[in-house]
């Protein structure tokens, strides 16, 4: 059956880039179902308003609760998980993108203005799990861009998506490591050459370079998520290192 997923925003035309490539695809093989629903559809007055001024005062203005509720009590079937891409949310990860691929689908909540009314995803918790995550310590101008980044880590992860499996198991980030430097022909170019190890065919040696290459770019790029690593992850001599 496919993984079915749903957006609702005020600029669906925005989500088009999901039916291409990769994405397109696998939707024409039926491993994953795209809409894209305009929230204004569940507006009930001329103007299809959308926003409002802040209680308590403050710049810029929130997105009106009903409105969301209305779209999300259509297009949410119960117990599906509500993501709402926030930048005052939980970090996105690797591990979430898993577990939610694992699911039979997703309902993304796209945010613009200041925000959602937060009762939106209080009441919304009342019907099935809601996920408010980030992408990253920035701020971007709504959920739009944020959801494109999650629905190709999570699609990607589907079964039979990705044609090789390995390169999905071999991800940055699956063994909690950086992934290390790759290469291609040519063995010399433009006075840069591959690293001689890889070209060896000694496999064993080849395993422990890319390891060795993993350990000392994650210290380097990311030292906290060795700190994250869990017990027997990292042999004394790769704690050395
Ligand atoms: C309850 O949640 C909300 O109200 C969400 O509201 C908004 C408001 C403005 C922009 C966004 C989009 O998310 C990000 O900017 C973001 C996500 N990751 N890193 C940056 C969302």
């Amino acid at each position: 059956s496919s993984f079915l997923i749903q957006v609702v925003t005020i600029f669906p035309e925005y989500l088009a880039p999901l039916r291409q490539s990769l994405l397109g695809k696998a939707a024409e093989r039926g491993l994953v179902d795209i809409a894209v629903h305009d929230l204004r559809a569940w507006t009930d007055d001329v103007h299809r308003t959308v926003d409002d001024a802040p209680y308590g005062g403050g710049p810029g203005m929130v997105m009106r609760p009903e409105p969301w509720a209305r779209a999300l009590e259509e297009v949410r079937p119960p117990g599906t998980r509500l993501v709402v891409p926030t930048p005052a949310g939980r970090p996105f990860t690797q591990a979430m993108a898993a577990e939610w691929a694992a699911e039979p689908g997703l309902v993304f909540a796209c945010g613009r203005y200041e925000g959602i009314d937060q009762r939106v995803a209080d009441w919304a918790a009342e019907a099935g799990p809601v996920s408010e995550v980030s992408i990253g310590d920035y701020v971007l101008a709504g959920g739009e861009s944020a959801v494109l980044v999650m629905v190709e880590a999570v699609t990607r992860l589907l079964p039979g998506v990705v044609g090789n499996r390995e390169s999905v198991e071999f991800d940055s980030h699956a063994d909690g490591l950086l992934e290390g430097p790759s290469y291609t022909r040519p063995a010399s170019w433009r006075g840069h050459d591959v690293p001689p190890v890889l070209l060896s065919g000694d496999h064993a040696a080849i395993a422990r370079w890319r390891r060795e290459q993993s350990l000392r770019r994650t210290a380097a790029r990311r030292p906290d998520l060795l700190l994250r690593l869990p017990e027997g992850a990292l042999t004394e001599a790769e704690r050395q290192l």
